[in-house]
């Protein structure tokens, strides 16, 4: 994979400035008026941002991509099927305590991301509604798809749906994979401290063999003993249930064999035991329960509350983030390992909470400025976003509506001349054969770079 792989990479450790305080404002403030709205058609003041386009956001999808690696070299349907649905696990793990939204792609802005064992292109191929799509290979694997998030402001929380099926396909063993990304909450808008909840039921089908990866994101709900909880069992095609799996979206995930499971609880250990061990493997998880109980998300704590402004009358409901309880931490015997969580980098407070993989997404390498062999669409050249990694708000601010004006322009242009015919670069519109939902495919072409995109659309 690695033709073009010269391509320089000096790994980052922090952004170019610390994010900016964000003390002034009032979330709840900017958002009373838009109780029940769909938050892509809202403007944002840029201080809620984080420097990051949706695109870069759907990249950190791989920073566990070796996770498919491995399925890929697996003997057995069952096999491939954990170790996909660890991947599939592993891809939500960024999400943890980052409450910055990121930019909205432009219509045809690009991104891309070269690694050693795979590289990745995404498209913004629609603007209304946004659909962003992404296509990623390696010798092993396919992994595209496209999402086309729902975001739902409530009074207390912002709920996102990130509609859109993803697809992985091993060519070696002529399998597709599907499924869909569960729901996300961002609770304490008005109030109390921001903090993320994903929950639902995630159903990863192996569609040449039958085997069904049933996964359930439990919700913190009443009591916090669920929080970040990921649990399922591994099918065959017979629903015969073959591994069960467990963990947390934040840190681990673990497999044993549904015996050893079915064992395990008919000894009735489940609910009492101490459960220390199933919370560290490898010993990051515990560091990462510290860091939650006592998380304190100052900045963003801040700006949900203002003095002067009305705040509504609050339901009986702790504002603040539920601890886990690790009494009800399951730790099967004879269990392995699938996929741990790195820590994260010590100063990802001032930076957003990025992740080290999320810290590189920007960085430009060196012989990548066009016309060397960057596209001229990708998001590294989006000056909002650069303005805001630099910490110049203003700057951002700006850069941001003239944007955006420059984009209604050229799409009221295109209307009048050609009836709003827009095309995407790199995908095409297709019916996945598999969901028989919407899906964009991509067409292939972009590794050549050779970019005739002519009017620039920053
Ligand atoms: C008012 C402020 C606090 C709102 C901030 C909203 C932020 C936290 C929201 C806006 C868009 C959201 C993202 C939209 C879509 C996806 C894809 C999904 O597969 C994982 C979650 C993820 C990546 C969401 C994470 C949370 C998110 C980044």
């Amino acid at each position: 994979m690695a033709e073009e792989d010269s391509i320089e990479r000096v790994e980052r450790t922090e952004l170019p400035a610390p994010m900016i305080s964000r003390k002034e404002v009032s979330i709840w403030a900017i958002l009373k008026n838009c109780i029940g709205k769909d938050l892509s058609k809202i403007t944002m003041p840029v201080m809620l941002n984080e420097p990051l386009s949706f695109l870069q956001r759907l990249c950190e999808y791989m920073e566990y991509a070796h996770l498919l690696t491995q399925a890929a070299h697996q003997e057995t349907p069952e096999d491939r099927m954990k170790y996909v649905a660890a991947f599939a696990v592993s891809a939500l793990a960024s999400n943890w305590e980052r409450l910055g939204k990121p930019f909205n792609p432009l219509l045809g802005e690009t991104y891309e991301l070269q690694r050693d064992d795979y590289r990745i292109v995404c498209e913004q191929v629609s603007h209304h509604p946004p659909v962003s799509a992404f296509h990623a290979e390696s010798n092993d694997f396919k992994f595209h798809g496209s999402i086309n998030p729902k975001i739902k402001f409530w009074g207390k929380s912002v709920e996102v749906n990130p509609k859109g099926t993803v697809t992985i396909e091993f060519p070696k063993w002529n399998e597709t994979y599907t499924w869909t990304n569960v729901n996300c909450c961002v609770h304490n808008i008005i109030v109390g401290k921001l903090w993320i909840e994903q929950y639902g039921k995630m159903v990863i089908t192996n569609h040449a063999t039958g085997h069904v990866a049933n996964l359930t994101f439990k919700s913190a709900g009443s009591g916090a003993k669920h929080l970040h909880r990921v649990e399922g069992f591994v099918r065959d095609s017979s629903e015969k249930n073959i591994y069960f799996l467990y963990g947390k979206w934040t840190d681990f995930i673990k497999c044993c064999t549904a015996e050893s499971y079915s064992q395990y609880i008919k000894q009735g250990t489940r609910k009492n035991e101490d459960g220390e061990a199933a919370d560290s493997p490898n010993g990051t998880p515990k560091r990462m329960f510290s860091k939650l109980n006592s998380f304190k998300l100052s900045s963003f704590r801040s700006m949900s509350i203002q003095d002067n402004d009305s705040i509504p009358p609050l339901e009986q409901e702790t504002n603040e983030i539920p601890k886990s309880d690790s009494a009800y931490s399951l730790d099967v015997p004879d269990s392995t390992l699938l996929w741990s969580c790195k820590p994260r980098p010590s100063n990802c407070e001032e930076y957003y909470h990025f992740t080290h993989f999320a810290l590189q997404l920007n960085a430009m390498g060196k012989n990548m400025k066009p016309p060397l062999t960057l596209c001229p669409t990708d998001s590294r050249l989006r000056p909002d976003i650069l303005y805001l990694e630099d910490g110049n708000l203003d700057g951002a601010s700006k850069e941001k509506t003239r944007l955006e004006e420059k984009q209604r322009y050229t799409r009221k242009h295109r209307k009048s001349t050609n009836g709003d015919d827009w095309t995407p670069r790199w995908f095409k519109h297709v019916t996945s054969p598999y969901t028989k939902t919407e899906d964009w495919n991509y067409v292939g072409g972009y590794w050549d770079r050779k970019y005739d995109i002519a009017n620039t659309i920053f």
